[in-house]
């Protein structure tokens, strides 16, 4: 594939929920290699969208193309083995794990081996080292053995960073990564982002427009389920029917 291809494409993508089209006749372009960022006033249909991306919600119509195959219809666990890894606006963390076992069991579950989990936790240390250079990433290294519960927030999202990164992601998804965040949490989390998406695509929603202009290479903008407009963040911030749409939404 050639730099700058798109790696992700979606072609007349459509869910609706009842006849109501939360994601309308979307044809959205990942070049490979860049930052994507999908903004948007609530309820523009942003999650709605990362779900049919990542399988969890089954498309109404059209097409979603990975990499030039058709991944349409496919099943979350189909999509991860691909390639494709996400990481949740809402934390999915096990308070009484340490990190590190975070880790191994992410780094398990690729193998087949996270389904025999209780049975094979001993087998999980072939995993040790791996797991260190993830948290290393993140700048977690030192709190390998505590428990998750005993992170701070900011600290929290960055471990699920580093469990998304575990399957080596060649696309990588991620849900609102600065949602809650103190603004040094926030500035942490942009250099993160910056570092780990050396050599993978990275497509992300955020509210925070510090966020999406420090990241961004392209923005696309949605409005009640089709794209808007789309650009570089210049391009897009000065765009009238974007200033149009932030101004008659309320959003946070
Ligand atoms: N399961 C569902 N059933 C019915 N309507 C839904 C469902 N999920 C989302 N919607 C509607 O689809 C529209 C898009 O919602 P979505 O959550 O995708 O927007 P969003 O851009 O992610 O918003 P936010 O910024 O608030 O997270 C909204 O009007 C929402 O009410």
């Amino acid at each position: 594939m050639s730099p700058g291809a798109p790696l992700l494409e979606t072609r007349s993508l459509t869910k609706e929920f009842r006849g109501f089209k939360a994601v309308s006749d979307v044809n959205l372009s990942v070049a490979e290699g860049t930052i994507h960022a999908l903004v948007g006033p609530n309820g523009a249909g942003k999650t709605t969208l990362f779900n049919v991306l990542t399988g969890f919600l089954a498309p109404t119509s059209g097409t979603i193309l990975y990499d030039g195959q058709d991944i349409t219809g496919k099943a979350p666990e189909q999509i991860a083995h691909l390639g494709i890894a996400r990481s949740f606006q809402i934390t999915s963390l096990f308070d009484h794990m340490t990190l590190r076992e975070h880790l191994e069991l992410a780094l398990a579950s690729p193998t087949g081996m996270g389904m025999q989990f209780w049975r094979s936790i001993k087998r999980l240390s072939v995993f040790r080292d791996p797991s260190m250079d993830l948290l290393d990433q993140v700048g977690l290294a030192d709190r390998a053995g505590a428990p998750a519960g005993s992170l701070a927030y900011g600290q929290k999202r960055a471990l699920e960073l580093a469990i998304a990164m575990a399957l080596d992601p060649k696309l990588l998804l991620l849900d609102e990564p600065t949602a809650g965040m103190g603004i040094e949490d926030v500035d942490r989390t942009i250099a993160l982002v910056k570092q780990i998406s050396a050599g993978r695509t990275v497509v992300f929603v955020d509210h925070n427009m510090h966020v999406v202009g420090s990241l961004a290479d392209t923005v696309t903008v949605l409005q009640s389920g089709q794209v808007l407009a789309e650009g570089t963040y210049e391009q897009v911030r000065t765009d009238e029917r974007v200033i149009t749409a932030y101004l008659g939404a309320s959003h946070d």
